[in-house]
């Protein structure tokens, strides 16, 4: 059964909330903390996660109203139907099941009337087995030497979850060495192979498809760069293993299928980290911690499949984001973690969310006459204060942040963790406070400038305040606590895509750019006058022709 397909403009919800903005948006923050209870009304707590969303524009009515739109656009049903392995990604005819992958009790999960738990644990099984013969040296190289440094070639989901995961959780980091290689420029694959022996490198090619462009480039070079070693064509099954759902063509690129690692079709590509995709993860934290990462996803997608809407972390952040999305015209969200083991998150997220829901067409194949997906960006705070928050704080551009925490820092060394929490605190009371007239004339006042100083300096010196954030403190950065972080932002993303009434599971805006490119390859490989285009990339063409060196 397909989901319903309800434009979100048209439900009675929506109109209720456009009412309500016109009514409460010029409300400030401040006046809405004249209510003491604001906090203990507008936050929830999760295992060791606390999310405040009191610093939001919002009152309880917004809530009611924003909890009627879930109503109205179906969600419950939506949640029932992704859980239950239904083919909602339509345009594709698949079922949507990352979920599956990380089902820690066991429950039968059906795909087209079979159920998938039995292949999922058994590649987990395959997971442990092979992680643990590499970490503790029982997997040899082909001149018998242990493995030091892994190599993962992927790009996009193949990439991303393994890159920003290893990274969060280097803390709890094996004895192994980890590099991603990504991009078909020859530099990145380049400046790796630098860093790393034949004799004792494992290359893992991953990708789901198999056919991607830059891996298959990259995953070629790295072969014919082995091969160029004192290594023989048979040594390559003990360096080279394959993440992928397509057998036939790991098997066309010369790797024996016992080094394949399986997933399936309904896992998307940027939901894929809890699939084969993660045997990087496996190999650079260890398969117990790779195991807890997925408890962690499990937790909350119990949590987001049985509690309350009111009381359902995932739901209640994606109708925030509705609310400044569809309401406000904010254009983007800022994603900013003060932990810098959580140094590539946005980056993660701007996949996850942004080719998820950056579509304009609905699902029954009309163009929306609403906005959809945010633009997601942010870096590591401190960092972030120092260079873009300038904007947050005194731009003309509204935009919602989400600031996480550890309470904990893994590395506690004398006071950095307080410094750095005094900051994570100061930022979002900052932006939802701002600082008054009053108080800039009585600082300037004390710091001895004259009254036209003051009048002067006065305006610059002010914050309006009202900018709205999320916080979410945890107790210290665990793979568990990871997962559920994770997990939370991937069910947002779904909810939102349900309520935009979209596809979140397809990606064929990603499809033209490479399209073309493929046409103009050829057109590269010789030296002719290229005149198919139109004159701006005609013309680009041929100036990089005329540029690039002669062979
Ligand atoms: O794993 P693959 O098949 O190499 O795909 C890599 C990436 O390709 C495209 O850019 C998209 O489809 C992404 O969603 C995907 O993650």
């Amino acid at each position: 059964m397909s989901l319903e397909k309800i434009n979100p403009t048209q439900t009675s919800a929506w109109r209720k909330l456009e009412k309500h903005y016109s009514e409460i948006h010029h409300h400030s923050l401040l006046q809405m903390f004249q209510d003491e209870n604001r906090f203990e009304k507008f936050h929830l707590k999760f295992n060791d996660i606390l999310f405040d969303y009191s610093k939001n524009r919002i009152n309880e009515e917004t809530k009611k109203l924003l909890l009627e739109l879930a109503e109205e656009c179906q969600l419950k049903d939506a949640i029932e139907k992704q859980f239950a392995g239904d083919l909602i990604n339509e345009t594709e005819g698949r079922a949507v099941l990352h979920t599956a992958l990380r089902n820690r009790d066991n429950q039968p999960v059906f795909v087209k009337g079979k159920d998938v738990m039995p292949e999922v644990n058994a590649v987990l099984e395959q997971m442990k087995v092979f992680s643990e013969k590499v970490i503790s040296g029982k997997w040899k190289g082909f001149s018998g030497k242990e493995i030091t440094d892994v190599v993962n070639i992927g790009i996009g989901g193949s990439d991303l979850g393994p890159v920003m995961v290893t990274e969060a959780l280097k803390h709890y980091q094996t004895r192994l060495n980890l590099h991603f290689v990504s991009n078909v420029d020859g530099t990145h694959i380049a400046e790796t192979l630098k860093k790393v022996n034949p004799e004792t490198t494992l290359f893992i090619i991953a990708s789901k498809t198999f056919t991607t462009q830059e891996t298959m480039t990259n995953a070629h070079t790295a072969r014919n760069w082995f091969l160029s070693s004192e290594a023989k064509e048979s040594d390559v099954a003990k360096h080279f293993v394959a993440l992928s759902t397509n057998q036939s063509e790991v098997e066309k690129f010369g790797i024996d299928t016992k080094n394949m690692f399986q997933f399936w079709d309904w896992v998307g590509g940027r939901y894929s980290l809890w699939s084969a995709i993660g045997l990087s993860i496996c190999l650079g934290v260890g398969y117990e911690n790779f195991e807890d990462l997925l408890e962690g996803a499990f937790a909350m997608d119990t949590h987001f499949k049985v509690a309350d809407f009111e009381e359902n972390i995932p739901v209640i952040l994606a109708l925030l984001g509705i609310w400044y999305n569809n309401f406000f015209g904010a254009e983007s969200i800022a994603i900013l973690p003060y932990e810098q083991y959580l140094s590539r998150f946005a980056a993660y997220f701007q996949q996850g969310d942004m080719e998820s829901n950056g579509k304009y067409v609905d699902r029954n194949g009309k163009v929306v006459n609403y906005q959809t997906g945010p633009i997601i960006w942010g870096e590591p705070g401190t960092n972030g204060q120092h260079a873009f928050y300038q904007l947050i704080h005194q731009g003309t551009k509204l935009i919602p942040c989400d600031f996480l925490a550890g309470a904990n820092s893994l590395n506690p060394i004398g006071d950095h963790q307080i410094k750095l929490l005094s900051n994570f605190f100061a930022q979002t009371e900052a932006l939802a406070f701002g600082k008054s007239e009053e108080i800039v004339v009585e600082e300037l006042k004390k710091a001895g400038k004259t009254e036209e100083e003051i009048e002067f300096l006065k305006p610059y010196k002010i914050f309006e305040g009202n900018r709205p954030s999320n916080s979410f403190i945890y107790k210290e950065l665990t793979p568990k606590t990871l997962g559920s972080l994770i997990a939370m932002y991937e069910h947002k993303i779904f909810v939102q895509g349900v309520i935009w009434n979209i596809f979140s599971y397809d990606q064929w805006g990603v499809e033209l750019g490479k399209q073309l490119a493929n046409q103009i390859l050829p057109e590269l490989e010789n030296e002719n006058q290229i005149e198919s285009h139109d004159s701006s990339t005609n013309g680009l063409i041929n100036a990089y022709k005329e540029m690039r060196h002669k062979n």
